[in-house]
C-alpha cells in the first residue's frame, strides 16, 4: 500500500510519520520547500514529543519520503490524505482554499484509482467541493481517471499527538463507497489491534463530528470557567466542584479544567466555522456565541486580577510570565492567551519578562512586543512584582520556592491553571491567586 500526504504541518507529519511506522509507504508532500528540505535533513519544523524519533527511523528506513511535488508521487497511490490548515476566514468560516488547491492539483496529475481522503477539518459539503475540483481539473486536461473522496476527520492533541494517532479512541470515517470503506479499513487494520473501533458513517455526518466533538469540548471549558467566576464570588472551590461533578459517569472527569481559556489552532476556529456554517443554514448557534464570548473573557481573567490587585494602576511594574504556548509539550502559539495577556500587560506601561521551556523560539512570530525573554524560569523572576503562570508545562511544577522568593520583588503569584497549592504557598510566604477559588481571590 502506498500513501501521499498532503499538508506536512502537525497533523499531516504525525500522519505520514505514524502510517509510515506500521510499515506502510508514505510520502509526505508539502508546498513549502524550506520545510521539505529541512525534512530531508532530519530537521522537523514543529516540537511534538516523540515525533522526531519516528520521522527519522522511518526516512532512514526509506519507508517515509518528503517532497514537494504531487505529480511525482501520485502514480501509484492507493490513497491521498488532504492534511493542509482550514484557517479562519474573515467572516469566521473555515478558508478551503489550501484544500481545493491540493484538490486541483490531485485531479490535474492522478493516473489511476485512488481514494482522495480529507483529513483537515472542513465544514459539512466540503467533499462535494474537493470531488468537483479534482473533477474540474480532469475535464481541463481532457482525461477521465477513477476516484473515491472520503472524510477522516483527524482528533488528536497538540502535545500527545503521537499517542492519540497511535491508540486512537475511535476512527471516524465518511465514505460514500464500498471501494473506499474497504482501503480505509485495511489501512487503519494496524491501529485496530487493542480493541479500538472505526466508526463508518456518511460523508457529511463525518464532516460534522468533527466541528461537533470540539464544540462539545470548548462548551465544556467555558461552562467549567464560567463556574469557576462564580465559585470565586460565592466561597466555592472549582477544583472540589470538578472532582464531585467529574466522578458522575455521565459527565466524566476529563476536560473538566478552569484556567485562563482555550488556545490553540483548533478550538477557537473550529468553534467560530461551526457557528458560520449555523449562520449560512439559517439556524444560529446560541450556545457556541456563549461558549466564544465567555472564552474571551476568560483570557484575561488573570491580567483583571492583577490589575485589581495593584489598585488599577501596573505602569512600571515588572511582571515574569512562566509559559507562554497555548498548551504544554507544544510550541504552538496560535491563539494562546499568552498573547493577549502579554498585550494588555505592555499597553499597561508594565516590564514583561517571559519564559517557555520551548515555545520561546515561536513567540516572537505571535507577540508584537519588546519584551525580556529570559534563559530560563528563574531569570524571569529578577526583580518581579508578581508572577503569571500561564501554562503548566511539567517543569514548573515544583519549582525551588526559596529561590523564587528570593530573586522576586514582592512574593505574588497569579496561577493561571490552578497547579499550585495554596496553603502550601502562603505558609511560604507568598500571597497567591488562582482561579475559581473563593477565599484565595
Ligand atoms: N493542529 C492540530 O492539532 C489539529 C488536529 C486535528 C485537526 N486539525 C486540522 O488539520 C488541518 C491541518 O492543521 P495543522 O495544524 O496540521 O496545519 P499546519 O498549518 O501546521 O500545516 C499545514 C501545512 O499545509 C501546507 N500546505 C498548504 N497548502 C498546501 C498545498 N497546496 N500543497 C501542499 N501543502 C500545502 C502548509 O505549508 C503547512 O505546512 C486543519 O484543518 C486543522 O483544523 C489540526
Ligand atoms: O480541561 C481543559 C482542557 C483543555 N483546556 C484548554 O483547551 C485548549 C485545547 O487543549 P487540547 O484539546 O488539549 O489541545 P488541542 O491540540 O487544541 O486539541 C483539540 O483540538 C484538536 C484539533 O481539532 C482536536 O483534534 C483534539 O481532539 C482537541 O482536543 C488548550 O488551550 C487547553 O489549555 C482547558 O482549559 N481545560
Amino acid at each position: 500500500m502506498k500513501i501521499i500526504v498532503v499538508g506536512t504541518g502537525y497533523v499531516g507529519l504525525v500522519t505520514g510519520a505514524c502510517l509510515s511506522d506500521v510499515g506502510i509507504d508514505v510520502t509526505c508532500i508539502d508546498i513549502d520547500r524550506k520545510k521539505i528540505d529541512n525534512l530531508n535533513e532530519g530537521i522537523l519544523p514543529i516540537y511534538e514529543p516523540g515525533l522526531e524519533e519516528i520521522v527519522h527511523q522511518n526516512a532512514q528506513k526509506g519507508r517515509l519520503k518528503f517532497s514537494t511535488s504531487i505529480a511525482e508521487h501520485i502514480t501509484d497511490a492507493d490513497i491521498i490524505f488532504i492534511a493542509v490548515g482550514t484557517p479562519e476566514g474573515e467572516d469566521g468560516s473555515a478558508d478551503l482554499q489550501y484544500v481545493l488547491a491540493v484538490a486541483d492539483q490531485i485531479g490535474t496529475h492522478l493516473e489511476q484509482y485512488a481514494v482522495v481522503v480529507t483529513k483537515s477539518t472542513v465544514p459539512v459539503g466540503s467533499s462535494v467541493r474537493v470531488k468537483e475540483a479534482i473533477g474540474k481539473a480532469m475535464a481541463r486536461e481532457g482525461r477521465q481517471v477513477p476516484f473515491d473522496v472520503a472524510s477522516n476527520p483527524e482528533f488528536l492533541k497538540e502535545g500527545a499527538a503521537i499517542n492519540d494517532f497511535m491508540s486512537p479512541d475511535r476512527i471516524v470515517i465518511g465514505v460514500e463507497s464500498e471501494q473506499a470503506r474497504k482501503a480505509l479499513e485495511q489501512l487503519y487494520k494496524p491501529f485496530l489491534l487493542n480493541g479500538f473501533r472505526i466508526i463508518f458513517m456518511d460523508i457529511p455526518s463525518a464532516e460534522m463530528t468533527k466541528y461537533a466533538a470540539n464544540a462539545m469540548l470548548a462548551t465544556r471549558i467555558s461552562f467549567m470557567n464560567d463556574i469557576a467566576n462564580l465559585c470565586e464570588r460565592v466561597g466555592a472551590d472549582i477544583n472540589q466542584v470538578r472532582t464531585g461533578i467529574g466522578s458522575d459517569p455521565r459527565i466524566g472527569n476529563k476536560f473538566l479544567y478552569a484556567g485562563i481559556g482555550y488556545g490553540g489552532a483548533c478550538f477557537p476556529k473550529d468553534v467560530k466555522a461551526l457557528m458560520n456554517t449555523g449562520e449560512q443554514h439559517g439556524h444560529a448557534l446560541r450556545i457556541l456565541e456563549v461558549v466564544e464570548e465567555v472564552n474571551n473573557r476568560q483570557k484575561l481573567v488573570l491580567f483583571h486580577k492583577l490589575e485589581k490587585h495593584f489598585g488599577g494602576d501596573l505602569a512600571g511594574k515588572t511582571i515574569a510570565i512562566w509559559g507562554l504556548s497555548f498548551k504544554p509539550q507544544t510550541d504552538d502559539m496560535r491563539e494562546a492567551p499568552s498573547i493577549l495577556v502579554v498585550d494588555a500587560l505592555v499597553k499597561a506601561g508594565v516590564k514583561v519578562q517571559a519564559y517557555d521551556p520551548i515555545a520561546i523560539k515561536e513567540a516572537p512570530r505571535y507577540i508584537p512586543h519588546d519584551i525580556t525573554y529570559a534563559e530560563d524560569e528563574y531569570k524571569a523572576l529578577e526583580g518581579a512584582d508578581a508572577l503569571l503562570l500561564l501554562t503548566e508545562w511539567r517543569e514548573f511544577r515544583l519549582p525551588d520556592w526559596e529561590r523564587v522568593k528570593e530573586l522576586m520583588k514582592t512574593p505574588l503569584i497569579f496561577d493561571g491553571r490552578n497547579i499550585y497549592n495554596a496553603k502550601e504557598l502562603e505558609g511560604l510566604g507568598f500571597n497567591y491567586f488562582c482561579i475559581g477559588v473563593g477565599g484565595v481571590v
